[in-house]
């Protein structure tokens, strides 16, 4: 019920506004990139692609922020709310906050070099949220290969598109505590490269260091971050578990081998995230300020 010309009639700037916004958030900042596309990874997670992650708590609101995959980690909520009320100057109560976090995630993978794709428009937004769901529901940089399936199948997802989504870590960063146990304790890991992220992750503290989860182009949407897991310089466990001698290996390889592939798979596998149970119809609200509902 999604359609990709919703808002022709009632808001025809729309998407080049986001565009716009997305673009000189990015070259401010390559990593804004990285942050919007994972914003919108947790919020359809979690509740389905209704902005559920974009509500702060209030004294009588528990919302997601606090969840512990996004607690001090999940960034990109000033972006979308200087590009919400850009909209909400030129077409008020039209553009519902989850179309602009869905919209600006695509956008920043296309100005990072990646695969462009069309983006299904009409979600509305939630007046819930979920921390249990958060923290349920989001994979864990711990995790191993059987449970990051099982993450990704409770969506409705396969095997192979986990893989190709999980080339989303091709940019961006992750912190120290995300990695860490990794670098001091697994034996499937380049060595040299476990001793330079050392360098920068302490055993004890530096929790909040950043390193680059793909440690050959980081600001560069491309299929790097596979060939890395070829040579053992995946940088979470969860990264590296996806060719660790299972059955994720040969999508792997088959990535690392080719580019075009990579990118029509992971467009295609976007396009089905963006569709996880959006509210529709008299469902929801288009909210006027992406942190509260109205
Ligand atoms: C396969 C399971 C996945 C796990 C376990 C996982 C976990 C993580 C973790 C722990 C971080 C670093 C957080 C921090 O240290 O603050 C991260 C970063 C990131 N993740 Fe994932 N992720 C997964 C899949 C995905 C998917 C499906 C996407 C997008 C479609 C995605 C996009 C990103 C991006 C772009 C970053 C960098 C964000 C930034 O620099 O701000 N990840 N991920
Ligand atoms: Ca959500
Ligand atoms: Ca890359």
């Amino acid at each position: 019920q999604l359609s990709s010309t919703f808002y022709a009639k009632t808001c025809p700037s729309a998407l080049a506004l986001i565009k716009v916004s997305v673009v000189s958030a990015v070259a401010k900042e390559a990593r804004m990139g990285a942050s919007l596309l994972r914003l919108h990874f947790h919020d359809c997670f979690v509740q389905g692609c209704d902005a559920s992650i974009l509500l702060d708590d209030t004294s009588s609101f528990t919302g997601e922020k606090t969840a512990g995959p996004n607690a001090n980690s999940v960034r990109g909520f000033d972006v979308i709310d200087t590009i919400k009320s850009r909209l909400e100057s030129t077409c008020p109560g039209v553009v519902s906050c989850s179309d602009i976090v869905a919209v600006a995630a695509r956008d920043s993978v296309v100005a990072l070099g990646g695969p462009t794709w069309s983006v299904q428009l009409g979600r509305r937004d939630s007046t819930t949220a979920s921390l249990s769901g958060a923290n349920s529901n989001l994979p864990s940089p711990f995790s191993d290969l059987s449970a990051l399936i099982t993450a990704f199948s409770n969506k409705g997802f396969t095997a192979n598109e986990m893989v190709a989504l999980s080339g989303s870590h091709t940019i961006g960063k992750a912190q120290c505590s995300s990695f860490r146990t990794r670098i001091y304790n697994e034996t499937n890991i380049d060595s040299s490269f476990a001793k330079t992220l050392q360098g920068n992750c302490p055993s004890v503290g530096g929790d909040s260091n950043l390193s680059n989860l793909d440690t050959t182009t980081p600001n560069f949407f491309d299929n790097a971050y596979f060939k890395n897991l070829l040579s053992k310089k995946g940088l979470m466990h969860s990264d590296q578990q996806l060719f660790n001698g299972g059955s994720t290996d040969s999508i792997v390889t088959s990535y690392s081998n080719n580019l075009a592939t990579f990118r029509d798979d992971f467009a295609n596998a976007m396009i089905k995230m963006g569709n996880l149970s959006p509210l529709t119809g008299s469902n929801g609200q288009i909210r006027t300020n992406c942190r509260k509902v109205n």
